[in-house]
């Protein structure tokens, strides 16, 4: 691993950037289509770690998977009898948490392991709740075997998914293929990530599932068929924020083409957070466009809708003339490392002024120098880092490749975009 000098504008920013497909909605569709009563064929497919973790992990169970012939980003998938095998997550919390409901379906053994850093991250929710739901689940973290009888009966079940909303939405995901379906009741602090668990419910209604959200924290999916349809995946808005945040950050320009017109994805509420930083955004003919501000306002913002924001959110916060409070976002301490604490430690080693609180970040105004940005395998860690090496000399980051977990691209996009 070799550091990766971070780019720094010699002045406004000014590009356009198409992005690949979202992670989040990739490997829903995956799933799903995985699931389904026919094959599909899904476009825009994202290839990277993460999804590319997933095409394995059902390819591994029995499932059809045509990824490599012709454009790689066009997969047909084609559903079939699953069987026992054994699923790599990497660092993937989508594979972590939706693969177990699907292995529970399968007949035969699944055993399910991950990089060693994923060994952290919480999936004991989610394997109690099948267990009570009548699977048979051996261990309670990673490496974890699931053995599975080719149905579950399904049913009722109470879980705490403070911790992590990919808990609720690997539930309801394969849930219409459970005997009698599922009622999830989340009892605990609020659950994050509400735009995830709304896409959830928008691409199971998509598929013909019938899921009830009238309740709060309550949600009940129907038993019955997942329809095969043909998906043409959105772009991945959480990787264009840092794209968008260059614009922030040097006063320039960035745009964004088919940007959708709605979406479910979290990725869109930077517009809101750049506009409040001082930036203004227009959507014209499908493309989304940011242009920077001469100075950077700090925001008080509750991030808990879009968690995996915050890393380049806070980039920009310290490189803010005012005071900066990110809260709602204690369950960072689960992603792909504990984000607080590195975000923290990162900002401070560069002469920043950041500091934890119960449930986020307060950062104040300073003045930033070059050194080292570590990542801690986590490609939104290695991101923040270039956006901030931008605008302050010198800025090495350790790891530029974890990008490769949803953007492999990264460090290219980024040097065309700064003209290099
Ligand atoms: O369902 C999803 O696709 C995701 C849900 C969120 O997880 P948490 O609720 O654990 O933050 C988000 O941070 C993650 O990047 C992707
Ligand atoms: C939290 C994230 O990923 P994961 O899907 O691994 O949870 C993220 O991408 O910011």
């Amino acid at each position: 691993m070799s550091t990766w000098h971070a780019p720094t504008a010699t002045g406004p920013v000014t590009a356009t950037v198409p992005l690949p497909g979202s992670k989040s909605i990739t490997n829903r569709a995956l799933v799903l289509a995985a699931l389904a009563d026919g094959p599909s064929t899904l476009r825009g497919v994202l290839r990277s770690r993460d999804t590319d973790l997933m095409l394995a992990a059902i390819r591994g169970l029995g499932v059809g998977v045509d990824a490599d012939a012709g454009e790689p980003t066009t997969v047909v998938v084609t559903p079939r009898p699953l069987h026992g095998g054994h699923v790599d997550c990497g660092l993937a919390g989508t594979v972590m948490r939706f693969v177990p409901p699907v292995a529970a379906l399968a007949d035969g053994a699944v055993t399910v392991d991950g990089d060693e850093q994923m060994r952290a991250r919480p999936v004991d929710t989610i394997l109690r709740a099948l267990a009570d739901l009548g699977v048979a689940v051996d261990g309670q973290s990673l490496p974890f075997t699931i053995t599975g009888r080719g149905a579950v009966r399904g049913g009722a079940v109470t879980i705490d998914a403070s911790s992590s909303s990919q808990f609720v939405s690997g539930l309801l995901l394969g849930a219409a293929r459970f005997d009698e379906g599922i009622t999830v009741h989340h009892v605990g602090k609020p659950v994050p990530s509400q735009p995830h668990i709304d896409m959830t419910i928008e691409m199971l209604r998509d598929s013909g599932v019938h899921v009830d959200d009238g309740e709060p924290d309550t949600w009940r999916v129907a038993p019955g068929p997942i329809a095969a349809v043909d998906r043409t995946i959105e772009p991945d808005l959480s990787n264009a924020a840092a794209f968008l945040a260059a614009a922030a950050a040097t006063g320039g320009s960035v745009s964004v083409p088919y940007w959708p017109a709605r979406t479910t994805q979290p990725g869109a509420q930077i517009v809101d957070v750049l506009d409040r930083m001082g930036a203004s955004t227009t959507l014209s003919d499908g493309t989304l466009t940011v242009r920077g501000p001469d100075r950077l306002t700090g925001i008080s913002a509750d991030l808990g809708d879009i968690g995996e924001l915050t890393p380049t959110i806070a980039a920009l916060c310290a490189l803010a003339d005012t005071s900066s409070t990110l809260s709602g976002i204690a369950h960072l301490r689960g992603h792909e490392t504990d984000r607080l604490a590195a975000l923290t430690a990162e900002i401070t080693g560069l002469g920043g002024r950041c500091v934890e609180t119960d449930d986020g970040l307060r950062i104040e105004p300073a003045t930033l120098h070059g050194g080292t940005w570590h990542s801690y395998a986590d490609h939104r860690m290695a991101t923040a880092g270039a956006l901030i090496g931008l605008v302050v000399d010198g800025v090495e980051v350790d790891d530029i490749g974890c990008t490769s977990k949803t953007l492999p691209d990264f460090p290219a996009m980024w040097s065309a975009m700064t003209g290099g």
